[in-house]
């Protein structure tokens, strides 16, 4: 049977707002009114609720939404699992992590033009454990063909956040379709089951991903700065309903053509069944995949002197129980003017108790220098906690001697930080089968940081320091 597509209007229509309460129906009369689950639902639908938070969370925190399908999605045979040699690339997700202090930074990770999304997500670095629904994994990603038109893929362990850095992602999800290109992102819930895309005759896509094992991204608190500013609510956009019809009379009638692979405590199971996933007719609630363009970002900074804390730059924070504590935050580096007095402009040297991992999507990053063996789009770092970082050698000379006009940093560039509380390993994959890692980064950045001291001498309570002392 072929596959039709029917949604009201254009594809690519969306819903405006951060954690609103959205509700769609690609079929006029497709949600019922008035309550979620009819003894029979409009248009012989099935009623399927999704929830991302426990039943009886608070209700600030509660999400969930109610899907209307043409057939549940229960209606598949049992999983069973890929095993890692058999799966898609998948060895690194069940090695261990490697945690160590050592700064690192890689080149650009290779395109994989035989690899579609799913097959083509590698398991970078991560923390805790997707059991216990505590921490987070971070990701490369790397496509170079659409995902087959039948099949689905979604994760139990987290939401994921897709950063892309080259080529467009069109993705089908069961709420609909959502077009992320560069310098977007999106986030797909938990759960829910989706399909990538790329389009323009398969240009081949890479970019990062971060996928939250505990909770949900929300925006920043905006303090002092006020009711705007950073990531504005409006600006989150949301698929509308859009559906397949292809299935049988009952849920295991014909051919079972339909893969959907489950990722699970880091592996892969796959069940196939006769009926298309992506059956929704209608939706509401509140939980639901959702995109951002960064170009939308109220970028805020100092307009005196100092270099702030780039917390400013925070696009969506995961908070951990602590408040102000965040499991991962989301910061983006988007150009902007720089202006203060007496001020070292770039980053200061820097250990800090949260781990910082940094990808860059296009441009340059002003405490680095980019080209060969430097920190260039689709690359990548991790400064882990307590793991000293700062500018290169080359960028803190230029900007200890600049002249302080004001200056517009970062034209044409974004670089992006997943920041976390969480002390991160790093996989097999990331330190050896990836070949990426740059063997000479503390040399190449810091090899060459300058003596500048000028106070030889001028010692005041040296060897005297030690009067009052019990040595
Ligand atoms: O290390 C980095 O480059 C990220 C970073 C940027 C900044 O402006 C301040 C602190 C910080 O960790
Ligand atoms: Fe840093």
């Amino acid at each position: 049977m072929p596959v039709t597509d029917f949604s009201f209007g254009e594809k690519y229509r969306y819903l405006n707002g951060f954690n609103s309460y959205h509700e769609s129906e690609a079929v006029s009369g497709a949600l019922p009114i008035g309550h979620n689950s009819p003894q029979k639902p409009p248009l012989g639908l099935y009623a399927e609720k999704l929830s991302g938070t426990a039943f009886t969370a608070p209700r600030h925190e509660n999400k969930q939404t109610w899907l209307y399908r043409i057939l549940p999605s229960c209606s598949h045979p049992p999983f069973s699992a890929i095993t890692p040699e058999a799966g898609p690339g998948k060895e690194e997700q069940s090695a261990k992590l490697h945690y160590i202090p050592n700064q690192l930074r890689w080149d650009p990770f290779d395109h994989e033009p035989d690899t579609d999304f799913a097959s083509g997500l590698h398991l970078i670095a991560g923390a805790g454990d997707p059991t216990l629904k505590q921490g987070l994994g971070m990701y490369i990603y790397a496509a170079g063909r659409s995902m087959d038109a039948h099949s689905a893929f979604y994760s139990a362990d987290g939401d994921l956040l897709i950063v892309a850095q080259e080529g467009v992602l069109d993705i089908r999800t069961e709420f609909g379709w959502l077009l992320v290109r560069p310098m977007e992102i999106c986030v797909i819930p938990r759960g829910v089951r989706y399909q990538v895309h790329l389009p323009e005759s398969n240009a081949p896509a890479r970019g990062y991903a971060l996928e939250l094992y505990q909770g949900h991204f929300a925006l920043p608190e905006l303090g002092p700065i006020g009711s705007n500013g950073l990531a504005n609510a409006r600006d989150f956009q949301a698929p509308v309903a859009c559906f397949s019809e292809d299935h049988g009379a009952t849920a295991f009638d014909g051919p079972a053509s339909y893969t959907i692979t489950a990722k699970f405590n880091n592996r892969l199971f796959t069940t196939a069944q006769p009926h298309t996933p992506f059956d929704v007719v209608a939706w509401h609630g509140n939980y639901f995949p959702y995109k951002y363009d960064l170009g939308r970002f109220n970028t805020i900074g100092s307009v005196s002197f100092d270099h702030p804390d780039p917390s400013i730059f925070t696009v969506l924070s995961a908070p951990s129980d602590h408040p102000g504590t965040a499991v991962a935050d989301f910061v983006i580096f988007p150009p902007r003017w720089l202006v203060g007095e007496d001020t070292f402009r770039p980053p200061w040297y820097h250990r800090n108790t949260m781990s910082e991992f940094m990808g860059l999507i296009q441009g340059a990053y002003d405490a680095k220098k980019g080209g060969s063996g430097g920190f260039v789009p689709g690359g990548a770092s991790l400064h882990n906690v307590m793991s000293g970082h700062g500018p290169d050698a080359a960028s803190y000379e230029g900007a200890r001697n600049a002249e302080l006009k004001p200056m517009k940093v970062g034209a044409g560039s974004c670089a992006f930080m997943f920041e976390s509380c969480l002390m991160v390993g790093v996989t097999g994959w990331g330190l050896e089968a990836c070949a990426k890692v740059q063997e000479d980064y503390n040399e190449h950045s810091w090899g060459g940081v300058k003596v500048h001291w000028e106070g030889g001498g001028k010692k005041l309570n040296g060897e005297a320091g030690k009067e009052g002392h019990l040595l």
